[in-house]
């Protein structure tokens, strides 16, 4: 075996046997040889190129957060020969040093396994998703290249908000679904009650319902024999023109734009020249190859398949998502779908906390965002904190994300400003629709007709014991209750329409500790409704912070007024003098609060002459102050612009 196989060798290996002992019978004799050294060797020896588009499955796995997605792939990865079984390599699609920190997939990633069925060997393109609510639109974008999912589930938490969003993305799409009930070996695992949830929220017979271990690694090669007979195989020609799909690209700084790719038709190889239908422009493919998960050129990819390709594209808003390649000479009908980069919903400000550092932050801010085409950057500046940018974010932990690869990978430090969204305002006379992400740029009601503010819809899964409490921060935060269910005997569903600025900033960390950590949220966009909206100020000792200025509800200005000034004036050291907190809406002041006098002696505590001490302590005043932001005469800790607008609910 050691040899390049003869054809009838490969042949009569496609139809070899394994005993339950795990070794390879052939022809009367008996290899030991692992599943795993055999689907490397098949890979080795077949030629892709010609490989069957029958035999072809594209497929994902969907999960709520943590209820064990990359535990599952990481064991169809071993299954199939593409890793190797270590404890070290926990996760490898997780590649991000963030992802795997907090145990969150952000970046979607792609691995092509090679298993064999029933006498045939099949090539199984598993495209990862993040699992995030802040990432379905990344997870709608890799659906879209895949025919069916696998939808895991918590055999203990069971069905969770994402779990339902991700099902209908995936139902929508008309993908064929793999229900997978994981975690079968906890203590607390109640399989038959999430089948029956399954039953009743998704319309799935429970008898459908696979339950496994991905950690013991129980049952699952069941799920991999499902994939390839539930699952249909692509439709796509080997004799049609070259059609692909870009579902995900990153940036490589020595070979520009790399694009993950599935093919709809055709054949590509080095050398093709290729168009893209977003931008009619022209490139010259450089490299093709497949995933496993790491790169491996090959000389050419096919329909039906999923690879990369490298084609000299210089930045990755070239390799646009939903975007459709084809031959330069042989132009095709765009495949479907193509939608631009789901417009940001959170914007926020962020500046160097030393504007010599400027240059610095803004090369790490160029560098983080060449690999994600979903953040939106524009340079601003404020005349507390100086040079900075205006960062739009699909939601709040993409933000947390990016700040978090900021500091770890570019070892930089910034001040952040509260997230806001995008209000719609429609002027005076006449039908203008603008839209305003600054706060400080919210014009007065004199010159507009009508506020619009973005709403969303709001889906909540909750052990039944904490409905009450979580009505009543719901109706706090302005929602609307549309519906509510029972998913099994103790366990609900809801449904809110929510204005999206109610919820931006502290609403999924109250409900958390409302409901200790057992309630989940997620959120898909509902448009924009009027409101009546208005331009809050909050001053220090008279003068404006923009940093610190929010649109707000009229009915609640002045409770948001209150609570502000009252975590401002807890946030705030005291200083040589009186500092007078207010919160305004044009010349009204709607509150107060004051911050008394106050030296801080460092050296009070340095009776006696030991100077060194003393030396200490004032280096460690200096450093201290170095945290603060100067705002007119008074010093403000720079974590305070953001840490103030969190409410307490
Ligand atoms: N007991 C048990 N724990 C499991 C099983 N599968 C996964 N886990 C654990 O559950 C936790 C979450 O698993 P992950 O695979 O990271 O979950 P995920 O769905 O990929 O999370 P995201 O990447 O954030 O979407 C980890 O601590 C796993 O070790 C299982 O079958 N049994």
């Amino acid at each position: 075996l050691r040899n390049k196989p003869s054809t009838s060798m490969v042949e009569s290996l496609l139809t070899a046997k394994w005993t339950r002992t795990g070794q390879l019978t052939l022809s009367q004799k008996t290899i030991a040889m692992s599943k795993s050294d055999f689907a490397q060797y098949m890979q080795e020896n077949l030629d892709l190129s010609q490989f069957p588009v029958e035999k072809i499955r594209n497929f994902s796995i969907i999960a709520h957060i943590d209820h064990g997605k990359s535990t599952l792939a990481d064991r169809l990865l071993e299954l199939t020969g593409a890793i190797v079984k270590t404890e070290q390599n926990k996760q490898v699609l997780d590649k991000l040093q963030v992802e795997r920190e907090r145990g969150i997939t952000v970046k979607a990633q792609t691995a092509s396994l090679f298993y064999h069925h029933e006498g045939e060997i099949y090539l199984l393109n598993l495209i990862d998703t993040p699992g995030h609510v802040d990432f379905s639109y990344e997870v709608s974008r890799s659906l879209s290249a895949c025919q069916g999912v696998i939808l895991v589930v918590d055999a203990n938490e069971g069905i969770q908000a994402q779990t339902v969003a991700n099902f209908f993305l995936a139902f929508e799409a008309q993908l064929s679904i793999i229900p997978v009930i994981n975690k079968i070996d906890l203590k607390n695992a109640d399989p038959d009650r999430v089948e029956k949830q399954i039953e009743k929220v998704f319309d799935i017979p429970k008898e459908d319902c696979i339950r496994i271990s991905a950690k013991l690694g129980k049952n699952v090669e069941r799920v991999l024999q499902e994939v390839i007979e539930k699952i249909p195989p692509p439709e796509a020609n080997h004799s049609d023109p070259f059609k692909a799909l870009v579902f995900d690209s990153t940036f490589d700084h020595y070979r520009g734009v790399v694009a993950n790719v599935a093919l709809f038709g055709g054949q590509v190889r080095k050398g093709d020249k290729i168009t893209s239908a977003h931008t009619s422009k022209i490139y010259e493919v450089n490299e093709v190859g497949i995933l496993r998960p790491g790169e491996q050129p090959a000389e050419k990819l096919s329909a039906g398949q999923v690879g990369y390709l490298i084609a000299g594209m210089k930045e990755i808003t070239e390799a646009q998502i939903g975007d459709t390649l084809y031959l330069q000479e042989q132009p095709v009908e765009p495949l479907p779908g193509f939608k631009p980069a789901k417009p940001m919903v959170f914007a926020e400000g962020m500046y160097p906390v030393d504007q010599s550092e400027y240059n610095n932050l803004r090369s790490a801010v160029e560098k983080l965002t060449l690999n994600d085409s979903s953040v939106t950057v524009h340079r601003d500046s404020s005349p507390a904190l100086g040079a900075g940018w205006r960062l739009g974010f699909l939601g709040l932990l993409h933000m947390e994300v990016f700040n978090q690869r900021l500091e770890q990978e570019y070892n930089a430090s910034v001040i952040l400003t509260a997230p806001t969204v995008p209000y719609k305002l429609i002027k005076e006379y006449g039908e203008e629709e603008i839209t305003v992400v600054n706060p400080c740029q919210f014009p007065d009601k004199i010159h507009v007709s009508e506020y619009l503010e973005p709403m969303v819809m709001g889906t909540i899964i909750t052990p039944d014991e904490h409905i009450g409490k979580i009505m009543s921060l719901c109706l706090g935060r302005r929602a609307i209750q549309k519906n509510l269910v029972y998913i099994d005997d103790t366990r609900v569903m809801m449904k809110y329409l929510f204005p999206l600025n109610e919820i931006v900033v502290d609403f999924y960390d109250s409900l958390k500790s409302l409901s200790s950590g057992y309630a989940s949220f997620d959120y898909e966009d509902a448009g924009y409704q009027p409101a009546d909206l208005i331009k809050m100020d909050i001053l220090l000792n008279g003068r404006p912070v923009e940093e610190l200025t929010t649109v707000v509800h009229r009915e609640k200005a002045y409770s948001v007024g209150k609570a502000l000034c009252e975590r401002l004036k807890d946030s705030i050291p005291r200083q040589l003098f009186e500092i007078a907190i207010q919160a305004a809406i044009g010349s009204k002041i709607l509150a107060r609060e004051t911050i008394k006098a106050y030296r801080k002696n460092v050296l009070a505590k340095c009776y006696g002459g030991d100077i060194t001490r003393k030396m200490k302590l004032l280096k460690k005043q200096a450093e201290g102050k170095k945290k603060m932001r100067r705002i007119g005469n008074v010093e403000v800790p720079k974590d305070v612009f953001i840490n103030v607008l969190k409410r307490q609910d």
